[in-house]
């Protein structure tokens, strides 16, 4: 692969060369609304319909006209960008309607959160990991502290002879020359073992096939194993629950339970007592898993897990980047599972698709007011970014939230029109996923196909992109492949999907099941 103007590559040859094996190797040219354009070897500007809208950025589409206008008058009206360590009044601007929208949102929500700033979805997390981990290194402290008190009582009880140290399973006292001895050598021992728990940091749990990101910390929440696994030394470890089988939740995290080792006196006898160690340092949850083929939480896992959290006293971080800012037809998907979270994050939409913008949310009973001044970022919080977050929420809650209604109107029209296609093709689509406009198509596996082409292609994990390739070529519109298996294609457009797009998408599709049907691998081969 060569730069257009045939000099050398420095950027994306790797990545451009297999998009264009897989047949989406396209340069785009402009974009408005649910269309993609680019211009073919004829100088013609060719329209695509795009159902990957950034990944679920834009529930407003390409270049809203509205937003970019907003944005015009906003930078000739030279606000001030990048002033870090001022009074930034659009911050808690943003946080005081986020916090209205969140208070008619969540379920018995019972309070108000603290908003910080990021540049990304990845980076809301990280900031979730961190302040997670100060609330979990006071709980820390406390227990130290009264562990601290124990010891020095102990010692000067069995100093005054008022106390004998008790056989216990963590000390032989081999040679021990007396009561204060036994308990020097029993303090030592418990430090010890308490020093190497303490140093060994926190737990996160998630869900399996979760995606939280791929910077260092957020990676490690992020299950799969071709992103992760390089990079498990690099920050605390994570253990995946089924989301799908929320009865063994209880079980998985009592598996990490742990002890701190507290040396007391009770009634004259010196003895050790096990103390619950807070070794989980948070659950984080996404509402609808999108890597996870656009899968929703059922009402008894999003039970469990606040079930867990409330029993292990950690945080729940229910993350919103993808499936919030009325992508499922309400503002936080959350909502529709009665799902509360103690942390929240939003990014994607909340950038209106021309700004990069993100926000962790942490309900004040948890939020550590210091953290404010620990945490900072150059770019996050800047004033062009927060002005069309505003907009954005402005044109969301506008009419009542119209914008809602309509993507979940819009969400139940394609998710029909998908549905149409599976019951017509039950021996070539296992399902159709999501709520609203975030669905997802699965279909089943070819890994055993009768077509060799095919079942290559699915036991390379390619099966989807190649169905993308398909849809782009053949029918112009671009989707891509969703799924633990990549054998998903997501659908994630903006709510001005009309219902021409709808029909030509269930066009496509029913061309895509026609060729599985038919077994007719060489026509997805690019
Ligand atoms: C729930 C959740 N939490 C944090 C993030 C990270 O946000 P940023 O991308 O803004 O850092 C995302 C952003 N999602 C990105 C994403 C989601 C997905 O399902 C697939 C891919 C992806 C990206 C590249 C190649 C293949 N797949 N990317 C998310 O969906």
């Amino acid at each position: 692969m060569s730069s257009p103007a045939g000099g050398p590559v420095f950027a994306d040859r790797v990545l451009n060369d297999w998009l264009s094996s897989v047949g989406l190797g396209i340069e785009y040219s402009r974009a408005e609304a649910n269309t993609l354009y680019y211009v073919d070897e004829d100088g013609q500007e060719v329209p695509v319909l795009d159902h990957v809208c950034g990944f679920g950025s834009l529930i407003f589409g390409h270049n809203n006209p509205d937003i970019v206008a907003h944005a015009k008058t906003v930078l000739d009206r030279q606000v001030p960008v990048y002033v870090q360590l001022s009074h930034q009044s659009h911050a808690n601007d943003i946080a005081a309607v986020l916090n209205a929208i969140l208070r008619r949102e969540i379920p018995g929500g019972d309070g108000d959160y603290a908003a910080i700033f990021a540049n990304s979805g990845a980076e809301a997390v990280e900031i979730c990991v961190k302040h997670a981990e100060l609330e979990r290194r006071a709980r820390v402290a406390k227990l130290t502290d009264e562990t601290s008190r124990n010891a020095e009582e102990a010692r000067e009880a069995v100093g005054a002879g008022r106390a004998t140290v008790a056989e216990n399973p963590y000390v032989r006292f081999d040679g021990a020359s007396g009561e204060s001895d036994r308990l020097e050598q029993l303090l030592a021992e418990a430090g010890r073992r308490n020093a190497e728990l303490i140093a060994r940091g926190p737990v996160h749990l998630a869900l399996e096939n979760a995606f939280h990101g791929k910077l260092v910390a957020s990676i490690q929440l992020t299950q799969n194993p071709h992103w992760r696994l390089p990079f498990t030394s690099l920050a605390s470890s994570t253990r995946f629950l089924r989301a799908d089988r929320p009865d063994e939740m209880k079980a998985a995290v009592e598996e990490l339970r742990t002890s701190l080792l507290d040396v007391l006196v009770d009634d004259g006898v010196v003895t050790v007592v096990e103390r619950d160690f807070p070794l989980v340092g948070a659950f984080f949850v996404e509402p609808v898993q999108g890597a996870n083929g656009m899968r929703p939480l059922t009402g008894a896992a999003a039970r469990e897990i606040r079930a867990v959290c409330d029993a292990v006293g950690c945080p729940l971080i229910v993350d919103e980047i993808h499936s919030g800012m009325g992508r499922t037809g309400a503002f936080l998907a959350s909502s529709h599972m009665g799902l509360r979270g103690d942390y929240y994050t939003l990014a994607k939409s909340i950038g209106g698709g021309i700004a990069k913008n993100a926000v962790a949310l942490f309900h004040r009973d948890r939020f550590r007011p210091e953290f404010e001044v620990m945490h900072s970022s150059t770019f996050a919080k800047d004033g062009f970014s927060a002005a069309i977050a505003l907009k954005v929420l402005e044109m969301l809650e506008a009419d009542d939230g119209r914008a809602y209604r309509i993507a979940a109107e819009r969400g139940d029209r394609l998710k029909g029109a998908l549905t149409a296609v599976a019951a017509d093709f039950p021996d070539v689509v296992d399902a159709v996923h999501g709520i609203g406009l975030m669905l997802a198509v699965e279909f089943k596996d070819q890994t055993g196909a009768s077509s060799e082409p095919l079942r290559e292609k699915a036991a390379s994990g390619m099966l989807g992109y190649l169905i993308a390739g398909l849809i782009l070529r053949e029918h112009r519109i671009r989707v891509l492949p969703v799924g633990p298996a990549g054998n998903s294609v997501r659908f994630e457009p903006s709510i001005y999907l009309t219902d021409a797009d709808i029909a030509r998408t269930e066009n496509a599709l029913r061309d895509v099941c026609t060729i599985l049907r038919d077994q007719d691998g060489d026509r997805l081969t690019p």
